[in-house]
């Protein structure tokens, strides 16, 4: 039985995350979770006739949601509005944060959990440390889904150069908020950076690292990316249920993740920045992370962009981690 969790599901995330998980047939049972409106929305999904079975949890039945979950996947709490900064949405989901992995470590402590909330660069430590206070912590199934930040610089990028097809992989580093994205333009094979202009590299940059308020800003106090966030998810969760559940082996995709998921490629890069937690490339095996694969050979401007990246991600990981462990 391979049961995933969405916790939010009723939401702007959740329920399209929902339809398009609702497709697999890896998945044999979708438990969807909110606070509000989950019964409707499973109630509608269960009509559509593939494998899986839909039940719906509302507010008091959290524990019933996750018990046994093969995989949790994380969208509940509040979205941005203009002007706010995603660490500005730690204040309310932090707590809500803490209280889903509190459910995770009694009901389903072997689960891959994958967390979308915001922010991301403090949620992922707010899990691990709600999971190792309970003695449960497995570095290699807590996931941040930074995959949008791929999705995104794949198009972005195809925009600029028609040429390159949109659905190539573009190496996206560091976490998930403003200057902590870093994207490797220099991987893109066919010497795309060549041919751009400093100026055109810069503007590429920041808009990859700031897209995110690209959409905040068009929608207009209604929330932020719903549906490239929906298939992000979707491509990021079914990818690693892939791997863990098929059995299929070399995928990768890039996920925020605890360094300890993989102490034999990361040491020495954890020792040189001080760094608990990096956006990487990660391959995928049965038991989730089965190598974070070492950043490549980065350009002077990449150079850069990662020193810039480094203090920021410090600040957002001690804010999350302290979350829990101060309180302790
Ligand atoms: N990782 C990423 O790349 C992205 C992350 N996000 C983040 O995802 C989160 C959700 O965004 P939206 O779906 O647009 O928001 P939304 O407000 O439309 O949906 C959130 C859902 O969470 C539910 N919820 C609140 N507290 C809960 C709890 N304790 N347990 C279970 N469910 C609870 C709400 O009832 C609501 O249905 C936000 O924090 C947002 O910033 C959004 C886009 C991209
Ligand atoms: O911008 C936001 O607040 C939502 C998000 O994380 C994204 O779209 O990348």
């Amino acid at each position: 039985m391979v049961k995933v969790v969405i916790c939010g599901a009723a939401g702007g995330i959740g329920q399209p995350l929902s339809l398009l998980l609702k497709q697999s047939d890896l998945i044999s049972h979708l438990a969807l979770f909110d606070v509000v409106n989950a019964p409707g929305v499973a109630a509608d999904l269960s009509h559509i006739n593939t494998r899986s079975k839909v039940t719906g949890h509302g507010k008091e039945a959290m524990s019933e949601a996750l018990k046994d979950a093969h995989t949790v996947v994380i969208p509940a709490g509040v979205p941005r509005k203009p002007g706010m900064s995603r660490d500005d949405l730690f204040k309310i989901n932090a707590g809500i944060i803490r209280d889903l992995a509190e459910g995770v470590a009694n009901n389903c402590p072997n689960a891959f959990v994958l967390v979308i909330s915001n922010p991301v660069n403090s949620t992922v430590p707010i899990v691990c440390e709600v999971l190792k206070k309970h003695g449960v912590f497995n570095p290699k199934k807590v996931f941040g889904i930074s995959t949008l930040d791929v999705v995104r610089s794949s198009r972005f990028v195809s925009e600029v150069n028609p040429a390159v097809d949109p659905s190539t992989r573009v190496t996206v580093v560091g976490g998930h908020s403003g200057v902590t994205i870093v994207p490797l333009l220099s991987q893109i094979p066919g010497g795309f950076v060549d041919g751009l202009s400093e100026e055109k590299l810069g503007e590429l940059t920041h808009r990859i690292q700031y897209g995110g308020d690209e959409v905040v800003k068009a929608k207009d106090g209604a929330g932020s990316a719903t549906l490239s966030m929906a298939y992000a998810g979707a491509r990021f969760t079914l990818k690693l249920l892939e791997a863990t559940v098929a059995g299929k082996s070399g995928l990768v995709e890039s996920s925020y993740v605890n360094l300890d998921a993989d102490v034999e490629h990361t040491a020495e890069f954890k020792s040189k920045t001080g760094l608990d937690y990096f956006a990487q490339d990660v391959e995928f095996g049965t038991e989730g992370v089965s190598k974070i694969i070492p950043l490549p050979e980065v350009s002077a401007y990449e150079k850069k962009l990662l020193e810039a990246a480094i203090p920021e991600l410090k600040i957002n990981i001690a804010k999350g981690a302290s979350f829990i462990t101060d309180s302790a």
